[in-house]
């Protein structure tokens, strides 16, 4: 394919911006080119294609593609044109494609420099063969792309490739090393080169196919709540305290074996005031995208600076250390033994040097409050007209906000609400990220992140913010 590289550049330049998985939405229009093409095996190719701009960094994304002479019946969806007078097909849904990613897997091989690595069978192994089985593609509305195959394993490929390890497989891997019982096992594994480094391509794990999503379940409780006008949250069929609290004992569990597995140290002066300058730069990068959050720059500037106001045993008297970095509902699922997290890749726009080094755990307590408000305040979206709303969202939402950190306080011996200074600090951080976020991907959705800045900006710290 590799003399067409001119013709497929025309084709990506159309396509890959359309892609929810492109980074680049909020940047001015930037340039393709084909940085790698690697073939994997007929007929699946791995193009890595760099994205230039005038200003800023390169970006880099991992494109599979099948190139086929034939447009068999169901393809259509996923044809991205015609190059090489055949078609171009999206390589992780034709059928051929997953397969043929899954096989260099299974057979842990390399090619070029890509090559792929199987983690350590357990000793009693039971696992099904990485052999034939049916590949499903995921979720449109992912950062990445997901393949599950037979219902027995999930392999994500990642879309935007940062050069080096994904924190994804390092921190999973780690977990599963100390025999973490909230992660999915770790199966196999494949890395290439990205500007010369090796540089993690995809992550094949264990499929948790009875698994139920916790955005799902929070979702079913607020639409019991609000269906029972006359029931306050504690009272009706669907409440979520009690797998609120649970969540809140696994994500402390996950914090103590990240801290027992990897490096952690006691935050210094100077850590709270880079931190509280590190948030700055984030907010002036969200004010440079989104005009609404200006009348707010100045409070949520004072809630930053109040880190470094005081000694850092008083702000926050815990470890920094690695943690998930981009917890929220969507990546916890509810299996028989309690709760698994999954995607511990961080926030995918925050370049990766920034994901991997220790921070405060509250970071990603923060991230699942913001989640218990996200949960009730998006059925609220399509409910606008409906008197007595607000204070059921408010209701539901600090009632499994409390309930996370009960749970989390009798994990980690120490409740994150007596943090408030730090807690309310990265709440409004993630509240900003997430202005930006939707401002990007879902315009719709963009009041439920900006209240939120409004509460969190409005009093002076309360004992326990409500987001
Ligand atoms: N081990 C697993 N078992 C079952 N489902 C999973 C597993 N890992 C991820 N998922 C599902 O796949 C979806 C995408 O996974 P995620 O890691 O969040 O990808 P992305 O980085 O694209 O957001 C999740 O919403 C979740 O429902
Ligand atoms: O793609 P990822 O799952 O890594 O995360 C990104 O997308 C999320 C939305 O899918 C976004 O999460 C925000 O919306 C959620 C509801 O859809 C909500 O539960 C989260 O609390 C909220 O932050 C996430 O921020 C973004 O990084």
């Amino acid at each position: 394919m590799g003399d067409h590289h001119g013709e497929l550049t025309g084709l990506l330049t159309d396509w890959l911006p359309r892609q929810r998985w492109f980074a680049g939405k909020g940047r001015a229009s930037g340039r393709l080119r084909i940085h790698r093409d690697i073939l994997v095996s007929e007929p699946l190719r791995l193009l890595i294609v760099e994205v230039d701009y005038d200003r800023g960094p390169a970006e880099f994304y991992q494109v599979p593609l099948v190139l086929r002479h034939d447009a068999p019946h169901g393809h259509e969806g996923f044809l991205i044109g015609e190059c090489a007078g055949g078609l171009v097909y999206d390589g992780l849904a034709d059928p051929s494609g997953a397969a043929t990613l899954l096989d260099f897997l299974a057979r842990a091989v390399h090619r070029d420099d890509l090559v792929a690595e199987r983690f350590p069978a357990p000793d009693d192994d039971t696992r099904v063969p990485l052999v034939d089985l049916p590949a499903a593609p995921i979720g449109a509305e992912q950062s990445n792309s997901s393949v599950v195959y037979g219902d027995a394993y999930i392999l994500k490929v990642f879309r935007r490739l940062w050069p080096g390890e994904n924190p994804d497989l390092e921190v999973t891997r780690a977990l599963a090393a100390v025999g973490s019982q909230h992660v999915a096992a770790p199966v196999a594994w494949y890395t290439g080169e990205v500007t010369g480094v090796p540089t993690t391509f995809g992550f094949l794990q264990q499929y948790l196919r009875s698994g139920s999503e916790g955005w799902r379940m929070a979702l079913a409780s607020v639409r019991d709540l609000y269906a029972e006008a006359d029931l306050r949250a504690d009272e009706v069929g669907g409440d979520f305290a009690a797998e609120a609290e649970r969540l809140g004992a696994a994500t402390a569990q996950v914090h103590a074996d990240l801290a027992r597995a990897l490096p952690t140290r006691p935050p210094t002066a100077d850590d709270l005031r880079g931190l509280a300058a590190y948030l700055r730069g984030r907010l002036d990068a969200a004010l440079d995208g989104v005009e609404a959050l200006h009348p707010h720059a100045e409070a949520i500037r004072t809630v930053y600076d109040a880190l470094h106001a005081a000694p850092p045993a008083l702000v926050h008297p815990r470890p920094f250390q690695r943690l998930h970095g981009d917890l929220h509902l969507g990546q916890v699922l509810r299996v028989d033994s309690g709760w698994v997290l999954f995607d511990f890749e961080g926030e995918p726009a925050r370049p990766v040097a920034d994901r991997v080094g220790l921070e405060s755990p509250l970071r990603d307590v923060a991230g699942m409050l913001r989640s218990f408000d996200y949960a009730a305040r998006s059925l609220q979206l399509e409910r606008d007209d409906e008197p007595g709303l607000e204070y059921r969202a408010q209701e539901w939402a600090q009632r499994n906000r409390d309930a996370f950190c009960q749970g989390y306080a009798a994990t980690a011996g120490r409740d994150p609400r007596d943090d408030a200074t730090m807690l309310r600090a990265l709440e409004l951080d993630k509240a900003v990220y997430e202005v930006l976020y939707e401002a990007r991907h879902r315009p719709g959705w963009i009041r439920i992140p900006l209240a939120a800045v409004t509460r969190l900006t409005a009093t002076a710290a309360p004992a326990a913010p409500a987001g």
